[in-house]
């Protein structure tokens, strides 16, 4: 097995505090060997797009895009977003390269078909190209990826920032040790979502199904744990979710995720 690889993805709540996300980009970079930063930018895209008449809209944690929706989440995403951690992590020292799915056709994706629900220009994943960022991770360069991806056809699709880090990890897994980190404000999964201090520890896919079903893990954190099982069955030697105690070496800061 190869070199490790370190893939961090942060969300829109890290994105939006300027004291937070100074602190994890410095820990992010000097972090050694290979390693991808992911970003959504969700909370911004929300701020956004009311004061410009557009109203935001969200089904099951996934926006629904129609083409002004996608006109904004591009600038934010893609522009504001990327460039101000490029930028900053540059000024960090690291070679960061700012990319969505359509850059150097990274990722593989097709418009989400319409069922119930119509999404508009959302996308879904098909795969990535490992061979191409085997090579930008091998010049030393770190991808900083926002929440876009294409369809090859020329039209850019908003994809789920989680499932794009999740994709990521599993299309590199059979070339690097690949560990999977989703850093968000909380220490971890909650067990009791009004006390902070509750983290649980490790999550298996049975006592998973249990937090399910006993109504502890709801929203964002659903699409966030099928994202981290799907990586753990598909090669990712390991996924944790936390906050800034994913950079220590200790285990009790943050939950582990087992098969
Ligand atoms: N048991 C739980 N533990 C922690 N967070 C939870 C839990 N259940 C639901 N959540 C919610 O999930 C959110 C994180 O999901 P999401 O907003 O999608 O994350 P991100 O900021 O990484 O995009 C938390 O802010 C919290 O409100
Ligand atoms: C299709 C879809 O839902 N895309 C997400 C992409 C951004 C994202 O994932 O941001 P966070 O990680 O900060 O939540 C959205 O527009 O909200």
């Amino acid at each position: 097995m190869g070199d490790k690889l370190n893939i961090f993805k942060i969300g829109g709540n890290i994105i939006e505090n300027e004291e937070e996300l100074k602190q994890l980009l410095y820990l992010f970079s000097n972090l050694e060997g290979h390693k991808i930063l992911v970003h959504g930018g969700g909370k911004k895209a929300s701020e956004l797009l009311p004061k410009l008449g557009i109203k935001p809209r969200m089904v099951n944690g996934r926006r629904i895009t129609d083409s002004a929706t996608l006109e904004v989440v591009t600038m934010v995403y893609g522009g504001l977003v990327n460039k101000n951690i490029v930028a900053k992590l540059q000024a960090l020292g690291n070679n960061a390269i700012g990319m969505s799915g359509a850059d150097a056709n990274s990722i593989h994706a097709h418009k989400r078909p319409i069922t119930k629900i119509d999404y508009g220009f959302a996308g879904d994943v098909e795969g990535i190209d490992a061979k191409m960022l085997c090579n930008l991770l091998n010049l030393g360069l770190t991808p900083v990826f926002c929440a876009l991806t294409h369809d090859q056809k020329g039209q850019l699709l908003n994809t789920n920032a989680d499932t794009i880090a999740a994709t990521l990890a599993i299309g590199l897994s059979s070339s690097f040790q690949t560990n999977l980190n989703y850093c968000f404000e909380l220490n971890g999964v909650l067990k009791d979502i009004n006390d902070k201090s509750s983290v649980i520890k490790n999550i298996d896919s049975s006592s998973y199904t249990k937090l399910v079903d006993e109504g502890v893990i709801s929203a964002g954190m659903l699409p966030k744990l099928h994202n981290c099982f799907e990586a753990l069955k598909n090669g990712v030697r390991e996924v944790r979710i936390g906050n800034l105690g994913l950079f220590e070496n200790s285990t009790t800061n943050y939950t582990s995720l087992v098969l």
